[in-house]
């Protein structure tokens, strides 16, 4: 079935319906597979009075981050497949282009719809083509450093794209800054929507232009001076972004206009389940829930990696008014919600600006303060250059807690927090631990904060659970000689010299198959002596690390001797439960085993047959 068709063959109340059957069919999948369920509900009129305007087959529409895409996804022939998605093997959770060229662009991360649009644009006047390029966007990630570089090459571009922002003053929490601001009192500015709608009644079309101009006039004297006609913008809006024909009928005013433009459109996040409108936040990337009350199901009696981190930094700093935390709008992802509560004046939420993130952290490390950046493997990725120039050259003591690293999940390959390793470990004066279990991290964190340090430290953790109790973890704790690798198991022939998650499984194996376990917790410093004692005591040596293994810590120990290195291959990795990408990526226990044996029986076989050769 052709659903762009159909959707523009309805009046409106029937296309009032078939919202609401989009709306139910969501809610349906989402609480048995988890993913975006606010942000996804927030865009369904948006979605449909855009696609009866727009094609999304023949006209190029971006969407940022596309987290909010599964109406775009079941309006372009995947209707069938929604209850697959993020599912092993199903659809992803967002645009992907190997799942159809309709998604024009693919992402994940915020910011990137701007810029790849102007590109989309230029490619197809250079190709002699013409359709609409549109990008719809979020006001959180509006806010983005990508994206205010890509506003601000529009004019200068030539371009006449079409952006639609997406005002519903969240970003995964309530979105900050000055930008989020200005749209803020545009979407709650009463005065202005009243006014524009008597002005719109009251005058004739021949003085149209007369009332555009005191509109413009309007918004500027109530928001201050229009950003976006700043850059050179047309700025419509706002929309009432739940009301289908309001919606219809300014995207088809403007349709063929020929300069540049954005549509504001106000919508409330949630929007249709009154357990996400009243709590978006919670419902932003939601696990399974039950439908009738919301409650999320999950194992009872168990503690995140991210809980675990942040109540024990919470717990910390009471006791050093020098600590700080900063998240680029991952509060709740990354367990800082404790912190941010006891100490709002040491808690920084600066939105979705990773690269400044690190760098006023910098800043803040050079007059003595301890600040730590609590951000997601992957979106650190974004401050790269940040971390070698702005930190690791200056010695600065930074900690890093890099959240969701190793596979994350159901949000697959642009979430997957798997590069960290490489990216940290080539940068010199940066030292790199990565805990066994949440008792480890605990440990690790503590360490970190009461001591002084030399340089930049990172901490990478996975996004997992353990089955335990705060407090009793936390009367434990205790400081750590985080530079020592510990034996763990003492055993023949093999050696396995693991780091991070993967540790405890690979210590079941060693205990099973009695060979050696070493633990490093240290990715980088590495310990020289334990290394060399494994070297010159055990015939084979295995790394484990859940990271690629291209510059990864198989590589390190590579400096020091012959290693067999289980890591992930050269290949970006699929979405799926962690289990099972962990089963797929052989990192799992009976995965580590079977690498292992399999490789010990080749060498064995190899090493009789050259003893065999030289008799
Ligand atoms: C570089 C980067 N940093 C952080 C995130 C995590 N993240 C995903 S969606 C989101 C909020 C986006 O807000 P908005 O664009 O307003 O979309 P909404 O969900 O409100 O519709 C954030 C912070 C990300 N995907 N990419
Ligand atoms: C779209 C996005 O980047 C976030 O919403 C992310 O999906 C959150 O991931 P967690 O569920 O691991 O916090
Ligand atoms: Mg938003």
């Amino acid at each position: 079935m052709n659903y762009i068709e159909y959707i523009r063959s309805l009046d409106y109340e029937d296309l009032e319906k078939f919202a609401g059957k989009i709306r139910n069919y969501i809610i349906e999948v989402v609480s048995k597979n988890g993913g975006h369920l606010a942000s996804n509900l927030g865009v369904v009129e948006l979605t449909l009075a855009l696609y009866r305007v727009f094609d999304p087959y023949r006209d190029y529409i971006i969407w940022d981050t596309s987290h909010q895409t599964y109406t775009h996804k079941l309006l372009t022939g995947r209707w069938e497949l929604f209850p697959t998605i993020r599912k092993f093997g199903g659809l992803s959770g967002y645009t992907n282009i190997f799942e159809t060229k309709y998604d024009r662009f693919g992402a994940g991360h915020v910011g990137t719809a701007i810029a790849a649009a102007l590109g989309i644009e230029k490619a197809l006047k250079l190709n002699g083509e013409n359709s609409n390029v549109l990008v719809v966007i979020g006001d959180g990630a509006l806010t983005s450093g990508e994206s205010l570089e890509a506003l601000n090459q529009i004019k200068t571009l030539n371009s006449k794209i079409k952006i639609i922002i997406n005002n519903n003053s969240m970003s995964i929490s309530k979105n900050v800054g000055a930008l989020s601001h200005f749209l803020e009192k545009m979407r709650t500015s009463k005065i202005y929507l009243d006014a524009k709608k008597t002005m719109k009644s009251r005058l004739s079309k021949g003085v149209e232009k007369e009332l555009k101009k005191l509109r413009d006039a309007l918004k500027v004297s109530l928001t201050g001076e229009d950003f976006f006609e700043s850059l050179g913008l047309k700025h419509f809006g706002p929309l009432n972004g739940h009301n289908l024909k309001e919606l219809e009928d300014e995207f088809k005013r403007i349709k063929d206009y020929e300069y540049p433009s954005v549509i504001t459109v106000n919508t409330v996040k949630g929007k249709g389940f009154e357990i996400s409108e009243l709590d978006p936040e919670m419902y932003h990337s939601a696990a399974k829930f039950d439908i009738s009350s919301g409650t999320f199901v999950k194992e009872s009696g168990i503690i995140s990696y991210s809980e675990a981190f942040g109540k024990t930094l919470a717990k910390v700093a009471e006791k050093d008014e020098k600590i700080v935390a900063i998240t680029a709008a991952m509060k709740k992802g990354t367990g800082l919600f404790e912190f941010a509560k006891k100490f709002p004046e040491r808690f920084f939420d600066l939105g979705i600006t990773e690269q400044m993130c690190v760098t006023f952290a910098g800043g803040l490390a050079t007059l003595g303060l301890k600040p730590i950046f609590a951000v997601y493997s992957t979106f650190l990725q974004r401050g790269f250059d940040q971390i070698i120039h702005d930190i690791a050259l200056q010695k600065l003591p930074v900690i890093f807690a890099i959240d969701r690293a190793g596979v994350v999940g159901e949000d697959g390959p642009t979430h997957h927090g798997v590069f960290d390793i490489a990216y940290m470990r080539m940068i010199p004066n940066v030292k790199i631990y990565a805990p066994k279990n949440i008792q480890d991290l605990m440990g690790t964190l503590y360490t970190l904060l009461n001591k002084e340090l030399s340089g930049p430290v990172a901490i990478r953790y996975p996004r997992d659970y353990e089955f335990g109790k705060f407090e009793e973890l936390y009367d434990k704790i205790k400081m750590i000689d985080l530079d020592k690798w510990e034996i763990l198991n003492f055993g023949k022939e093999v050696a396995i010299v693991a780091t991070g998650y993967p540790t405890m499984g690979a210590l079941n194996v060693a205990k099973k198959n009695n060979w050696t376990l070493v633990f490093a917790r240290s990715i980088k410093p590495v310990d020289e002596e334990v290394i060399e004692w494994v070297f010159e005591n055990h015939r084979v040596v295995f790394s484990v690390e859940e990271g690629v293994k291209a510059g990864g810590f198989g590589e390190e120990l590579l400096n020091f001797g012959k290693v067999e290195i289980l890591a992930i291959e050269d290949e970006f990795v699929t979405h799926g439960t962690r289990k099972q990408l962990l089963k797929l990526l052989k990192l799992d226990e009976n995965g580590i085993e079977e690498r292992i044996k399999e490789v010990f029986e080749r060498r064995s076989i190899y090493e009789d047959a050259n003893r065999i050769w030289r008799t």
